[in-house]
């Protein structure tokens, strides 16, 4: 499945949650127009049956699932791809073993030339962030909007930005450049159809 150019890219808080719980609010984003789901488990959970309800849930509403940090993960399960930061492993690797449509994304914090580099690496989409201070992920480093201005310049595959991200602050961050709003708390910490609707609505 291609990764979209535009739209809300929400990402599952799967702490604390039994597994119907997340699948019901996954589906809920979904119907509220969210593009992409990442699957981001911090827990000691048997990952792969969640992953897979979810991966069905997605393709249900036609959008991909992407697997945070666990490369082998989405091979076992056929995740649509994958997203890797610092300590993930490489993209060569995860290309290696999830093939040439597989869509990898890459963390790029407050780093341009990291993100220039992994385009030439080949991989669909970049993402940097924090943006605003983030519960989620409260020790992120703050990136600037500036340096998506300066993205927006030299990378011409989508543009992500992640961190903090709520309906009334999204639209700055796509003025600047971003392509898709990556959001946790904005969306799953609420009614996530309806918060999924007020992000959706910054794209049209
Ligand atoms: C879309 C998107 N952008 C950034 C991140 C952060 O990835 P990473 O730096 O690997 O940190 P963790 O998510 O593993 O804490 C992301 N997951 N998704
Ligand atoms: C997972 C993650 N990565 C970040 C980064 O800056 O790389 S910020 C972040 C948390 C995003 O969640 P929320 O939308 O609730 O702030």
């Amino acid at each position: 499945m291609k990764f979209p150019s535009k739209g809300l890219y929400a990402i599952t808080q799967t702490e604390a949650k039994s597994a119907d719980a997340i699948i019901a609010e996954v589906r809920a984003a979904l119907q509220g127009g969210a593009v992409v789901i990442q699957y981001r488990d911090k827990t000691t959970r048997e990952a792969q049956p969640l992953a897979s309800a979810l991966l069905q849930e997605c393709h249900r509403h036609h959008a991909p699932l992407i697997i945070n940090d666990d490369i082998e993960l989405a091979a076992k399960i056929g995740a649509d791809g994958v997203h890797l930061g610092r300590d993930d492993g490489s993209v060569a690797a995860a290309r290696q073993l999830l093939g040439p449509k597989a869509i990898i994304g890459v963390s790029c914090y407050d780093d341009l030339a990291k993100a220039i580099d992994m385009q030439g690496q080949g991989v669909d989409y970049v993402a940097f962030g924090r943006f605003f201070p983030s519960n989620s992920k409260p020790l992120a480093s703050p990136a600037h909007i500036t340096t998506l201005q300066q993205a927006r310049q030299s990378i011409n595959i989508p543009i992500v930005a992640i961190g903090g991200i709520l309906p009334d602050n999204g639209a700055q961050l796509l003025a600047a450049g971003a392509d898709l709003l990556a959001v946790i708390g904005g969306v799953f910490e609420h009614d996530p159809e309806q918060s999924a609707r007020a992000y959706q609505r910054l794209f049209i």
